[in-house]
């Protein structure tokens, strides 16, 4: 377990001691909503603001943010929770430092000498490189990239749709041509800008997103040349943000505008990593499972990193002081973003929180299961040809099956990927700490303790990703400096989901997930 006690060896982040009314903020820029919140050194939150900006899809498959749109929503949610801050009668000058926690993977480019965007972001969950994806398998030495990675090639990491974006869009062939073409993540494009973009040119990330790229080996924290030459890169072209510690009161520069002008940021993280951090993760064979747009479950295995061999992702959980900490990852491509389909698509519900509500309606799925593939398939499976499809609709099915279908989907996911982390780790996990929107739907809780055999132990505060945020920068100024100062931390009112199935009836029910898993397969081959 990497501590901090030790700091005085990290010559970027000298630690300063903070005095006692110092709060930190924390920018969660995560797929569907921005947030920030403002901290206290007890870990509460005290004052946040949230904004859902607009998702693209401009063709089947296809998932797009307006990267300038995000930074105003940023900018937007600083100055919203500052004010309510300020109406409690704080200080915006007690916030000592601001973290960053955001949606990974999503990439964005831009000219590095204008320092505007030069095409919309492309998310996460994006699937129109499959077929670009599918020609990079075929090509040789694939076998030989996640030992280097710790990623397996899919859609999912950042790489595919850079490389798409270079083929496709001239803008940026054209950038990338002139050795102007700058790629992040959401984490290094925010960076870039709250610090004024070109001008100061802060173009930094930290491991926990750089983990993400495929461009950076995992077990020494660098980019590869391995890496970028299968790809094909020419460095000489192509900018990539320098790699530094999540927690540092330097590098990741200050904001130059609005209500916190000056304020350091001084913490970065993934928001998975973040979350696994805010749920205070921070030995081997902790882990969380964070129910969001997708669903992400981190376990951390200590200071080297493992290579699965059973469809999990490696990943780096952070990196405070130079011993970067490692975690094995099953990601979901679709959890939350399945119930906001329902209501937005399909009319069904009018708000998330009423999902509940509506399954409740019937005692059962009513023979419905419903794979929610709309990305393909990610771990355990990663299954890129097959596409959400419903099973077992007959003239019998209400909403009410289909609703509860929905929300069994993330759940029967989870119990692969648990099933997947316990053959990789050789060690089950006892309980499962989770978080995330999704978490506030009781019978969905109930009904993934029921399929996986084990507790679900939902904290009373939810928004632990920021709270990751918010730790990583408050090491880097000292208004924590160990873990053990954050142990009573969101420690009241959990609440714990015991399982109520038996063994038996658990093993039929993921059977029947399992069959429509694999029937679901092949539909997206042309
Ligand atoms: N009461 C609820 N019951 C079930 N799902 C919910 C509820 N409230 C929010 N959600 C789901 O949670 C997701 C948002 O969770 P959040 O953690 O904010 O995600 P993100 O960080 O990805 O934006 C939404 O997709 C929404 O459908
Ligand atoms: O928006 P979330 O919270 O579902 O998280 C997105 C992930 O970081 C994608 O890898």
């Amino acid at each position: 377990m990497s501590v901090l006690s030790d700091k005085s060896d990290n010559s970027d982040s000298p630690v300063l001691v903070a005095p006692h009314d110092s709060y930190v903020g924390s920018i969660d820029q995560g797929t569907t909503s921005t947030r920030f919140l403002i901290f206290n050194r007890e870990g509460e939150p005290v004052a946040s603001h949230q904004i859902e900006f607009k998702q693209y899809y401009p063709h089947p498959g296809w998932h797009e943010h307006d990267p300038l749109e995000i930074i105003t929503s940023i900018e937007d949610c600083i100055e919203g929770a500052v004010k309510t801050f300020e109406t409690q009668g704080h200080s915006a000058r007690s916030i000592k430092a601001v973290g960053i926690t955001n949606q990974r993977e999503t990439t964005v480019v831009w000219d590095n000498e204008t320092g505007e965007p030069l095409y919309n972001a492309i998310v996460w969950t994006d699937t129109r490189h499959q077929n670009l994806v599918r020609k990079l398998k075929a090509r040789l030495g694939a076998d030989k990239l996640q030992d280097l990675c710790g990623l397996p090639l899919s859609t999912y990491p950042s790489v595919g749709k850079l490389l798409w974006m270079i083929e496709n869009v001239p803008k940026v062939s054209e950038a990338y041509e002139k050795g102007r073409l700058a790629f992040g993540t959401i984490d290094a494009w925010a960076v870039y800008r709250l610090n004024g973009g070109p001008k100061a040119n802060v173009f930094v990330t930290d491991p926990s997103n750089a983990s993400r790229s495929m461009f950076m080996n995992i077990h020494t924290l660098k980019y590869d040349e391995q890496l970028l030459d299968f790809f094909r890169f020419d460095m000489a072209k192509l900018k990539l943000p320098k790699i530094v510690r999540s927690s540092d009161s330097k590098a990741y520069g200050t904001l130059t505008t609005g209500i916190l002008k000056g304020i350091p940021i001084a913490g970065c993280l993934g928001d998975q990593s973040a979350a696994l951090v805010g749920q205070k993760g921070f030995s081997p064979g902790r882990a969380k499972n964070t129910y969001g747009t997708g669903c992400f479950l981190l376990y951390h295995v200590g200071d080297k990193p493992v290579i699965s061999t059973h469809g999990l992702l490696t990943t780096v959980a952070y990196d405070f002081d130079g011993k970067p900490q490692y975690a094995l990852e099953g990601s979901i491509a679709v959890a939350g973003s399945s119930i906001k389909f329902l209501q937005n698509n399909f009319g069904f519900i009018d708000s998330s929180s009423e999902i509940s509500v509506l399954a409740e309606t019937v005692e059962d799925n009513g023979g419905v299961t419903f794979v929610t593939a709309f990305s393909g398939l990610f771990a355990p499976y990663w299954y890129d040809d097959a596409r959400g499809t419903i099973f077992g609709i007959t003239a019998y099915t209400q909403k009410g099956h289909v609703a509860r279908a929905t929300l069994e989907a993330t759940c029967f996911q989870t119990k692969a990927i648990l099933d997947a982390m316990a053959k990789d780790s050789g060690r089950p996990l006892a309980e499962l700490a989770v978080d995330g929107g999704m978490t506030n739907s009781d019978l969905c809780m109930q009904t993934q303790a029921d399929l996986i055999g084990i507790p679900v132990e939902r904290p009373r505060m939810l928004e632990t990703t920021a709270l990751g945020a918010a730790i990583a920068a408050g090491f880097a100024i000292g208004v924590w400096q160990s873990f053990d100062e954050l142990k009573n931390v969101n420690i009241a009112g959990v609440k714990t989901f015991e399982p109520k199935i038996n063994k038996e009836e658990r093993e039929k029910k993921f059977g029947r997930w399992e069959k429509a898993v694999e029937m679901c397969r092949g539909w997206a081959n042309e």
